[in-house]
Formats: C-alpha cells, sequence, structure tokens
C-alpha cells in the first residue's frame, strides 16, 4: 500500500531529517515507527500526509506517486488518511459530535450521511454519551478517543499516530491502544510513532526504528530498544 523509495528530506534550514529512507508498509499492517526525539518520526509522517515534500526520493501510496500529485488531488490523498496528534486538536468551540461531524462535512458528505456517521464512530470508540460535550468537559483519554473517531469516520484506509498516548496515563493509553487494535483487525493500515516502550514491547507489531534520519531496524513483533 505505502512505498518509500530512497527518500531523503532536507528542510530549508539546511537539517537533513531523512536520509534514503526506502519501507514498504502492506495493506493491514500495524507499524510502530521509534526512535529518539530528532530521529525523523514526524519527519515521514508528514511525507505521507503530503505536508511535507521530500527532496529527493519517490511515495507510492495506493499505487499513486503522492510527490508528483497535483495541488488540487491533495484533498482526495488526505480523505484517505486519518490523523491523531498528541495534543488532541480538537475544536474548543464544537462539541464531540460536532468535531466528528466537522470531519465528515469538510470531505463534502451529505447531512444523512452525518447522522448516520457520526453516532455510529461515536459509539465505536465508546462516547455515545458523550456526543453533546465541550472538549474541555472531557479527560484527556476521552478527548484523544474523539480524535480517532475523527480520524475514522472517512472510512481511512490507513491512520496515522504521532505520540497519540503521550498526554495520557498508563492506563489510558491502554484503552486507545485496544481501540487502534480493534481498527486495525477491521483492516486500517496503522503507523504509530510513539516513545512508550512498554506498549511497543507488548504488542508484538512490526517495529521500524529510525536514527539520526535512517532506517537502522525493521522487524516483525519487535521491540523498542534504542540502538546502541
Ligand atoms: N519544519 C522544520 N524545519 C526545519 N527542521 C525541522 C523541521 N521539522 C523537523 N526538523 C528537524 O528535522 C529533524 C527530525 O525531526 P522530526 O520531528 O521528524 O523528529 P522526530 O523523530 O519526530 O522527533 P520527536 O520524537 O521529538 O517528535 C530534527 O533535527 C528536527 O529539528
Amino acid at each position: 500500500m505505502i512505498q518509500i523509495y530512497n527518500v531523503t528530506k532536507i528542510y530549508p534550514n539546511g537539517v537533513k531529517a531523512l536520509t534514503d529512507v526506502t519501507l514498504r508498509i502492506r495493506k493491514g499492517e500495524f507499524v510502530f515507527l521509534v526512535g529518539p526525539s530528532g530521529a525523523g518520526k514526524s519527519t515521514l509522517t508528514k511525507l505521507l500526509y503530503r505536508e511535507e515534500l521530500p527532496t529527493r526520493g519517490q511515495i507510492i501510496f495506493n499505487g499513486k506517486n503522492i510527490v508528483r500529485m497535483r495541488s488540487r488531488e491533495v484533498p482526495y490523498l488526505r480523505r484517505k488518511i486519518g490523523m491523531v496528534f498528541q495534543d488532541f486538536r480538537l475544536l474548543p468551540q464544537k462539541t464531540v459530535y460536532e468535531n466528528v461531524a466537522f470531519a465528515l462535512e469538510v470531505t463534502g458528505a451529505s447531512p444523512k450521511e452525518i447522522k448516520r456517521s457520526v453516532p455510529a464512530v461515536l459509539n465505536m470508540v465508546g462516547l455515545g454519551e458523550k456526543a453533546g460535550v465541550f472538549p474541555d468537559h472531557l479527560s484527556g483519554g476521552e478527548q484523544q478517543r474523539v480524535c480517532v473517531a475523527r480520524a475514522i469516520v472517512n472510512n481511512p484506509v490507513l491512520i496515522m499516530a504521532d505520540e497519540p498516548t503521550g498526554n495520557l496515563d498508563p492506563e489510558t493509553s491502554w484503552e486507545l491502544m485496544k481501540l487502534f487494535l480493534d481498527i486495525n483487525r477491521r483492516g486500517t493500515t496503522i503507523i504509530m510513532a510513539t516513545h512508550a516502550w512498554d506498549i511497543v514491547d507488548a504488542m508484538k507489531k512490526r517495529v521500524v526504528a529510525l536514527s539520526g534520519g535512517r532506517i537502522v531496524r525493521d522487524e516483525e513483533e519487535g521491540a523498542y530498544r534504542y540502538e546502541a
């Protein structure tokens, strides 16, 4: 589903964030991206979302070269990708229901579709009862589940999560991981950048380790451990 070929990313200030990265991710995989701060995890995520363009190399997503993609095609790419961030990024003046509905509205979904889909995903993440509540009246774990609902409401083929448990306590983090596992079992590919070594070690999923902008390890059923 994703093929990254010899990708190098140099930011305008001269920082080389990724060097010659080649990586293939199949549909339905669950991949942890690990590595020390500054290793290039977020940069890789941004390239896949086409928030940044690589300096060199190609990225194929669902058979399409997203590096050469025209800007007007970018919204179609992004519709296939659900993003979950460490800092939630919910709209504070909108309720839980409205936050999730908004993600559908911007894709041009009909009111009928919104009425059907939003309650269904809120139930899936266990927030059916909280539809009318504003984000700042929710716990961190609940806010993150709203973000997951928002990410999955468009039926994306890929979910990318950047440090999604970074602001959550251990128990809430595990609840979130169970939710991701559930979503993954339904066929959605998941790429999660994280420093949560205990989660990575317990889940025994594919681990891609970056260090200094290069892939230094790629293991099925891998573990977190930093490279020596
Ligand atoms: N927009 C930018 N402009 C210039 N340099 C950047 C930019 N974004 C990231 N960098 C640099 O690129 C390198 C890789 O950063 P990146 O955010 O991808 O790392 P990371 O592995 O996600 O780190 P963390 O775990 O701290 O989130 C770092 O040296 C960082 O300072």
